[in-house]
């Protein structure tokens, strides 16, 4: 049951309606998602094959505005995973007060095998299979897995071209040049080192030398262990698809990120296999273990960030925990079965719909640049930034002491649903 993210997302919910002030009835309807679109893509590779490939869009929810969430290339795409991702978009921009609704997009398939020739024709393909339901004021797409500013920037091209003039403002995760906001590219894991630290302060624990372990290097992976690694704070263990890198002294996390930017692998790296212009030698910290994912989950670490894939914190793995922190980077990494351990266990979790809200957050801010016509400059960006997300956790925070609840999931969720229902309540059934 809890493998699946939708059934997730449910039982998440249903946890959070006891201590919520929402109505049954319009609690009900904030379960199912308002539409899907299915599409099928059949696109003409580099090669000269024909590849048909499936894509969706789910819009969860639009009470609160208009629909956001990014859009994913991935092998284990489903429908069901689309719609679960949609509606912790919903939850997410309803806690951290955006104007906005929620939605995700997602297209079934390996990135990996196709050349950038086909990755843009799929991505051009997706988005004309989707434009009529997406537009500045309908639906804002943005990256997730495996989709980055030049995908935003094909999509964007595509939209612009039946509509006959440049709509920068239908997608958000651009490049620079066609109305990016400076700040987006490190948002996400800029909000998750900025949480971890706000966790710190709260429970009254230094983070500079305290353990982090985080599985995926990729965009939040990496930028959360870049900027917790300046605030003082001791990387010891990441990895990718293809396993881990552990030293318990910590990880030359300036070195590993060079190496990924240049197309490198975890396990080349542990071989010392490494590109980017680092070298063992230069190392802080040269010969980390290679270990398995699964082992990362398990470290004895004072923080956890799983910032990769769902469902990866189950049943079968929680009780071998030890970490006495998880900060949720990635979306929905934590089964309820295992949350519901985790909470006996005293352990903290910051939810993924606070957690990686900044990215989302700094979408919204260049949304905003694009409506204005105007682009502000990084220290603006991330100042907000900070402003928002910090504001977000103090109001977790807050509902978590004031109401007693059983966790920060739980504060967060009513905080989110309630602020849903309410714009439900006021909008009314139509017709
Ligand atoms: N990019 C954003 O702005 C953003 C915002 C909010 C939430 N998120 C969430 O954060 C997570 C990571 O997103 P990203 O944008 O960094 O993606 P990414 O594609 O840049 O990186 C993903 C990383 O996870 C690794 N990975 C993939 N499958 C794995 C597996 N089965 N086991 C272990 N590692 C695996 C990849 O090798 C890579 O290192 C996702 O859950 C995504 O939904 C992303």
């Amino acid at each position: 049951m809890a493998d699946d993210p939708f059934e997730n997302m449910l039982a998440q919910m249903d946890r959070a309606e006891e201590y919520a002030d929402v109505d049954h009835g319009v609690f009900e309807r904030l379960k199912h998602p308002e539409r899907t679109l299915k599409v099928t893509l059949p696109v003409e590779l580099e090669s000269g094959e024909v590849e048909v490939f499936e894509g969706y869009r789910c819009q969860f929810d639009s009470a609160r505005g208009p629909f956001k969430g990014g859009v994913r290339f991935h092998p284990s795409v489903t429908q069901r995973e689309v719609e679960a991702l949609a509606g912790w978009m919903t939850w997410k921009t309803a806690l951290v007060d955006l104007p906005y609704g929620g939605a995700k997009g997602g297209v079934i398939c390996e990135p990996k095998d196709l050349t950038d020739r086909d990755l843009e024709r799929l991505t051009r393909r997706y988005t004309e299979g989707i434009r009529r339901m997406i537009g500045p004021e309908i639906d804002v797409p943005a990256p997730d897995m495996n989709t980055n500013p030049q995908t935003m920037a094909w999509m964007m091209d595509t939209y612009s071209m039946y509509e006959g003039y440049s709509v920068p403002q239908v997608v958000t995760g651009k490049p620079l040049e066609i109305g990016g906001t400076p700040g987006r590219v490190e948002a996400t894991g800029r909000g998750v080192s900025l949480v971890t630290e706000r966790l710190f302060e709260y429970l009254d624990r230094d983070l500079s030398d305290a353990s982090v372990a985080i599985q995926g290097f990729g965009n939040v992976g990496s930028n959360a262990a870049r900027l917790l690694d300046e605030s003082g704070a001791n990387v010891v263990a990441t990895s990718d698809v293809t396993g881990a890198a552990y030293d318990p002294d910590g990880l030359d996390v300036a070195a590993l990120g060079a190496h990924v930017d240049a197309g490198g692998l975890i396990e080349e790296y542990v071989a010392g296999e490494i590109r980017g212009g680092a070298s063992t030698a230069d190392s802080r910290w040269d010969d980390p273990d290679q270990i398995t994912n699964a082992e990362l989950l398990t470290l004895d670490v004072d923080v956890l960030i799983p910032a990769a894939v769902e469902g990866v914190i189950t049943a079968d793995n929680v009780d071998d925990l030890r970490a006495s922190a998880v900060v949720e980077a990635a979306n929905g990494p934590t089964t309820v079965a295992a949350d519901e351990a985790l909470t006996e266990r005293d352990i903290q979790v910051v939810p993924d719909i606070l957690a990686n809200a900044g990215g989302v957050i700094v979408s919204y801010l260049e949304w905003v640049q694009n409506a204005q016509e105007f682009s502000w400059p990084l220290e603006t960006v991330n100042a907000e930034l900070e402003r928002r997300i910090g504001s977000a956790f103090d109001k977790t925070i807050e509902q978590y002491d004031t109401k007693e609840l059983p966790d920060l999931r739980t504060a967060a969720y009513t905080l989110a649903l309630e602020r849903t229902a309410k714009a439900h309540e006021y909008r009314g059934l139509f017709p």
